[in-house]
């Protein structure tokens, strides 16, 4: 999508993007605006410079203002990449004072950001995190690139005379001016027609523009904590053009679920690592699930993270101050799930407590309740959930009175509840009260993309429950973690980041201490069909004992088979782990 006719300006009114098409509503002495104002580098700035001739590069110092003695590679990470082969290659600027060895520099800068520059035909492709630039080396001799924790900011030098540039951020392309000398007062104020600026602060109208009708609209949007004000000018008849284009039917559909049946929204933001357009919609699904009491349905493979979102959207919500309350349906015993849940009266079986006992509906009050494994209740079992859910009333198990029911409900499975219906394992109509608000986590094997972002989350995290010194992954390590599969999603890769961070007696984690399973151990070796039945299901046994560190019951669970099964086939396999004994799941 074309942005051309957009005016991004920060709080302060500065302007840090223009577009193409917006040129017109500048005063006249100021038709070569810029895109960026100076670019001055700033502490957690990080510089990519990018150039296919010959130069010295004392220039970026001098542009730049980077006094070389100060920099220190932990404040300010500068990465010069030179295409003057075919080959794109990271260097590092010669007067740049670093003790350490430069290939550890640069894995400390891929650490820190995801950085990616690639060179595709005659242009470059400057990714960092998740914005993606690209410059056409025929127009662009030098490109120089600043990215700081509130987005890229950019400054583009080119050989030629043309000062025009086309910048891709977040899947939009934006087309803009860049003229040095007149990197000055980029105010919104002073730059701007009176009449539009007016129009502007408005919050946005139908404007007479010299002739032309132009419709203006503002809108606040927030980058990693940062606001800016995007405004838009469409003229007329490209209106509805530019509708379509923004794609509101996503944005109906959101205010369908949300503002319209469950009233104003307060947006909190979710960490999710994801690139793709699926998992902005996911960010913004969840913000607003979050904001209001609906029931939230969260479906994905076991590890995805549904715990970990189910206790984010409570962190989020309303009732944060009040009850997180877990139960994983699957850990509870048939018969003694329907008391923990409802609690019981004093008498109401043999062996229950003397004064009785509240449940888990009871403890979550004004909080959130999560039924993790909503698969697993047991049919008698759902028809009662239903009823609480409906009337927000329950008994205790044995009780008379009735108590009221104060919760926002979170459910969570691995299975696949549509099918379970259809198989009269599951009731519909609590299937039907459960899905208002559904949310499906992709597995990590669908997010490889951002999977460096990932182990830059909890990789520092890892460190400091093992208390030991932090450690980071390098180039090539990652290149190996993204060749995998990853069948037990973030889980499993937090397992392996643990081994290898207790392996490695280095700063920068080598390839060789990132240890997986081998999932394709048994295909090179001619087998019989039965031969290859059992080696598979010993490895998968194997695999997901090391994934659960030795609990068979999680284990059995995640692949789908009975606590028996499992039993029998470690047995039957001689599967030697830590920790199984004869008498495991008695
Ligand atoms: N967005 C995230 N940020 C940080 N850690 C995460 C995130 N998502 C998942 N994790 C971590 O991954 C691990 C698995 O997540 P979680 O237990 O939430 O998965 P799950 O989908 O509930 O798994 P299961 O279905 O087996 O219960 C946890 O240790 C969790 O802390």
């Amino acid at each position: 999508m074309k942005t051309d006719n957009y005016i991004i300006t920060d709080q302060n009114e500065n302007i840090v993007f223009l577009g193409d098409k917006t040129l017109k509503y500048i005063k006249k002495d100021l038709v070569t605006p810029v895109a960026f104002p100076s670019g001055s580098f700033e502490k957690g700035n990080v510089l990519i410079y990018v150039s296919n001739s010959e130069r010295d590069y004392s220039y970026i110092s001098k542009e730049f203002k980077i006094p070389a003695n100060e920099m220190r590679y932990d404040k300010r990470l500068l990465v010069i990449a030179s295409i003057d082969s075919e080959e794109i290659m990271p260097i590092i600027k010669q007067n740049f004072k670093y003790e350490g060895k430069i290939e550890e520099l640069i894995d400390t800068i891929y650490e820190r950001k995801s950085i990616s520059i690639i060179r595709k035909d005659r242009y470059i492709i400057v990714k960092v995190d998740t914005q993606i630039m690209s410059f056409d080396t025929d127009i662009y001799k030098e490109i120089v690139i600043l990215a700081d924790d509130n987005g890229i900011k950019y400054f583009i030098h080119d050989d030629k005379e043309e000062n025009s540039f086309e910048i891709t951020l977040n899947k939009k392309v934006f087309n803009g001016y860049c003229d040095k000398e007149k990197i000055q007062d980029m105010n919104l104020k002073k730059l701007i027609h009176h009449s539009i600026y007016e129009s502007i602060i408005r919050g946005g109208a139908l404007t007479d523009f010299k002739d032309t009708k132009v419709f203006i609209s503002s809108e606040t949007i927030k980058v990693k904590d940062v606001l800016y004000n995007v405004i838009s000018f469409d003229e007329e008849d490209s209106l509805i053009k530019r509708i379509i284009d923004d794609n509101l039917k996503y944005n109906k559909i959101l205010c369908k679920v949300s503002e319209d049946m469950y009233g104003s929204i307060q947006y909190n933001s979710f960490r999710l690592w994801g690139n793709e357009g699926k998992f902005r919609e996911l960010e913004k699904l969840l913000q607003k699930g979050s904001a209001t009491n609906a029931t939230i349905l969260l479906t994905g493979e076991s590890g995805t993270g549904k715990t970990y979102l189910a206790k984010e959207i409570h962190n989020c919500s309303k009732r944060k101050d009040k009850p997180f309350v877990h139960i994983n349906c699957a850990a509870i015993a048939y018969h003694l799930l329907e008391s923990e849940l409802f609690g019981y009266e004093e008498g109401a079986f043999t062996g229950a407590k003397k004064g009785g006992k509240e449940g888990l509906l009871d403890m979550a009050f004004g909080g959130t309740l999560f039924l993790d494994e909503i698969g697993e209740i047991p049919l008698t079992l759902q028809g009662k959930l239903l009823e609480v859910m409906q009337s927000k009333t329950f008994y205790r198990v044995g009780g008379t009175k009735k108590h009221k029911v104060d919760v926002r409900f979170i459910a969570a499975t691995n299975k696949n509840l549509a099918e379970m219906v259809k198989e009269k394992r599951f009731r519909e109509d609590l299937y039907y009260r459960i899905n208002v608000f559904p949310i499906e986590i992709p597995p990590l094997r669908e997010r490889l993309d951002c999977i460096h972002s990932i182990i830059s989350d909890i990789l520092p995290e890892i460190c400091e429950r093992l208390e030991i010194e932090p450690v980071l992954i390098g180039y090539q390590t990652l290149e190996k973690i993204k060749e995998y599969p990853w069948p037990g999603n973030i889980r499993e890769l937090e397992n392996v980041l643990e081994k290898a961070a207790i392996l490695c007696d280095k700063k920068i984690i080598p390839p060789d201490d990132i240890i997986l399973p081998e999932h394709d151990k048994f295909a090179l070796k001619p087998m019989t069909l039965k031969e290859l039945k059992e080696n598979c299901e010993k490895q998968a046994i194997r695999n997901a004992l090391d994934l659960f560190h030795g609990d068979k019951f999680k284990a059995a669970q995640y692949l789908d088979i009975g606590r028996t099964a499992i039993f029998d086939k470690i047995k039957k396999y001689a599967i030697i782990y830590e920790g199984i004994e004869e008498n495991d799941f008695r």
